[in-house]
């Protein structure tokens, strides 16, 4: 689960600005969350500019002006793409040193945040490995990386840190053949969807590698089986990197709605942190 605090956005094209929230603060880009958010924007008529079969909303994120095109048949949203900020293979091979597993190499790509991008042969398991078992490896080495490593955005400095890490079952080279992977992001949390952003990441990395051309389609497949379509688009520069633009496809769902109360004198109700 995700949170969505959604803002008056700055700039001025944008539908709308949102700041997403994880279990130990904010995330730079959140691709579910832009799926989700699209919808929700067309649902309640909150789009600048209705118009059917599909809505075009653009939410200004943490790492950017991300596009979201809904579709949309008068009465009801559908599936929703998204054009996320350029993106880029940052670092390859990358060596890092994790207590209890050993050296482990990753490649490393920024997909809204910068991720690291390892296949679970390094850990010797696979992607169908227990989820407690990928989260133990895949955290341990994102928290050693984040430890050993710096990134930096040529852009933007507030993005320069190791938001996630990503294990993949290693099907890098196109085909038409889905291809898993699980994100483990923040403090240790796991991604039931094929991760927005880490879905970009990896379509980064995979045409910085030249394994994808533009336009090639890849779909990829979450520990939950959930599945997104996504492929680039765009060859761009960001900084000196050559970058691309990426397009993600996929559905979200409402699962209900609530409403919070404050009363004046509830002290707990302000909020807590529980180290
Ligand atoms: O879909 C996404 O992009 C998010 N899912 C968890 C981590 C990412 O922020």
């Amino acid at each position: 689960m995700f949170g969505a605090i959604l803002v008056p956005p700055d700039l001025p094209e944008a539908d709308i600005g949102v700041i997403f929230i994880n279990n130990e603060g904010y995330s730079p880009m959140c691709g579910h969350g832009v799926i989700s958010l699209g919808r929700y924007m067309v649902d309640k008529g909150l789009a600048k500019n209705l118009t059917i079969p599909e809505t075009v909303v653009k939410i200004q994120c943490p790492c950017g002006l991300v596009e979201a095109r809904v579709q949309y048949d008068g009465k009801k949203s559908g599936a929703v793409s998204f054009l996320s900020v350029p993106s880029f293979l940052y670092a390859k091979d990358v060596s890092v040193d994790v207590p209890e597993y050993g050296k482990i190499v990753v490649d490393i790509s920024f997909g809204g945040g910068f991720f690291a991008l390892v296949p679970a042969s390094q850990f010797n398991m696979n992607i169908k490995s227990s989820a407690s078992k990928i989260r133990a490896a895949v955290g341990a080495t994102l928290e050693q990386l984040r430890k050993d490593y710096k990134v930096a955005h040529p852009d933007y400095s507030d993005l320069s840190y190791m938001y996630a890490a990503i294990i993949t079952d290693g099907k890098d080279e196109y085909s038409e053949e889905v291809t898993a992977n699980c994100c483990v992001f923040a403090d240790r949390m796991l991604d039931r969807s094929p991760c927005g952003s880490g879905v970009t990441s990896r379509i980064a990395q995979q045409f910085g590698r030249g394994l994808i051309k533009l336009g090639q389609t890849r779909t990829f497949e979450s520990i939950t089986g959930a599945t997104f379509k996504a492929k680039p688009v765009k060859s761009v520069k960001c900084g000196d990197y050559d970058a691309v633009i990426v397009e993600v496809t996929g559905n979200g769902y409402y699962t209900g709605t609530s409403t919070f109360t404050l009363e004046e004198d509830d002290i707990i109700g302000r909020g807590f942190l529980l180290s």
